[in-house]
């Protein structure tokens, strides 16, 4: 039986990279399905991963992570497509309208927190979040609660006994206690909603092995780093993507300082490619698995103790599960209003 792998926001960028790497390791034995909110670029991906393996198993899926019902219904059409799920990826990220501080990042090249700044870009960058149609902020909803609906509503084909399952998610070094606040899951009184949302997955991350591990699911989280991507560019939108390229000497240099500039997606997903290849039962739940290069340009996977802990991660699952149960009554009555005006018209 091929396993089959599910990748969130595998149309470009690190999701991408992984699905290059995934088959070029094992082109037969594996089905492969890019779950992306955007069916033309995902054609583009998978016209891409075909050329170099044309005999791999590459399905596509639509799939908008900020959308409830379109999770929704991208579970329904996965159980009906596949009745066993060995990896989900969940990979699907956005930081819109990023801001950067210029003063901040000056004054931080001058001091001695300069290795943190370039590592984790802590204290130099604030977004701008919006609300979706189903009235949740942007950023949490297409970076967390999505995700989280996705794997509640696949939790059959995830926990089959006799066999395990991985849920590999991608995290951040941006990821922050400092940005999160249990009252305020969504965050939608701060500036932060990038670094709330990824230390959020990282708290979930936990949470999910506490539920899950004995029904033989397990979870984990990587950083890739900083990685040259659609996502990255955004920072600097008045940077256009060809003087991001002119200043690639320049970041191979601050790499010898610090090997967390991995910079391509081929490195940034050195460590999904790794935890792909690990048994599940022998990772560290409290550890987030860092994509790295060193200078020469070696890649290789680190694993480093979150700072995390299990009560604030049993908080935030609840606090997940019961968004969940008042989006999915929120959901019935919108069911119900359409089908009515439906009925009116008719
Ligand atoms: N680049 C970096 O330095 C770092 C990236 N990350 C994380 O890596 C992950 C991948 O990002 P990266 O490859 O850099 O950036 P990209 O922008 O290249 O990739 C992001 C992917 O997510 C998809 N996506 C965005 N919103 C949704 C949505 N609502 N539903 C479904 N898919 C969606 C995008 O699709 P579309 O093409 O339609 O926009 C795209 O395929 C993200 O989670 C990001 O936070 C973490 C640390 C560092
Ligand atoms: C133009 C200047 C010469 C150089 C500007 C550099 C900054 C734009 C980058 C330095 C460190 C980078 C970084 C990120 C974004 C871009 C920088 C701030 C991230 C915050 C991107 C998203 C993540 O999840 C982090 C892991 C990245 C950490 C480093």
């Amino acid at each position: 039986m091929n396993k089959v792998v599910l990748v969130t926001g595998a149309n470009s960028g690190i999701g991408l990279a992984l699905c290059e790497r995934l088959l070029s390791q094992d082109t037969e034995g594996l089905q492969l399905c890019l779950a992306c909110r955007n069916m033309c670029r995902a054609q583009a991906a998978r016209s891409a991963l075909l050329t170099s393996h044309p005999t791999a198993q590459v399905a596509l899926l639509q799939l908008d992570t900020s959308s409830i019902s379109s999770v929704i219904s991208a579970a329904q059409e996965v159980k009906l497509r596949y009745n066993r799920l060995d990896y989900l990826y969940l990979n699907a990220g956005i930081m819109p309208n990023p801001k950067f501080d210029v003063q901040a990042f000056l004054k931080g090249i001058f001091s001695r927190n300069i290795i943190t700044m370039f590592a984790t870009g802590k204290g130099i960058l604030t977004q701008k979040d919006s609300v979706t149609s189903d009235d949740l902020q942007e950023i949490f909803a297409t970076n967390i609660f999505g995700h989280f609906l996705l794997i509640r509503e696949l939790e059959p084909i995830l926990c089959q006994a006799g066999k395990t399952s991985q849920l590999i998610w991608t995290s951040s070094s941006n990821a922050h206690r400092s940005a999160f606040n249990l009252e305020d899951i969504q965050h939608q009184r701060g500036t932060q909603p990038y670094s709330s949302s990824k230390y959020a997955s990282d708290l979930l991350s936990l949470a999910l092995n506490t539920h899950f591990n004995k029904q033989g699911l397990y979870s984990s989280v990587i950083c890739p780093g900083f990685v040259m991507t659609n996502l990255t560019h955004g920072i600097l939108p008045c940077f256009p993507a060809f003087l991001w390229t002119l200043l690639m000497p320049v970041f191979w240099l601050i790499r010898i300082f610090t090997n967390t500039f991995t910079l391509t997606p081929y490195n940034g997903a050195e460590a999904l490619f790794w935890l792909f290849k690990q048994k599940p039962q022998s990772l560290d739940p409290q550890a987030k698995y860092h994509s790295l290069t060193s200078g020469l340009g070696k890649n290789y996977t680190q694993p480093r103790k979150m700072d995390v802990d299990l009560e604030t991660s049993e908080a935030l699952y609840d606090k997940l599960l019961k968004l969940e149960s008042e989006v999915r009554k929120y959901l019935k009555e919108k069911q119900k209003s359409t089908r009515a005006s439906s009925h009116f018209r008719t």
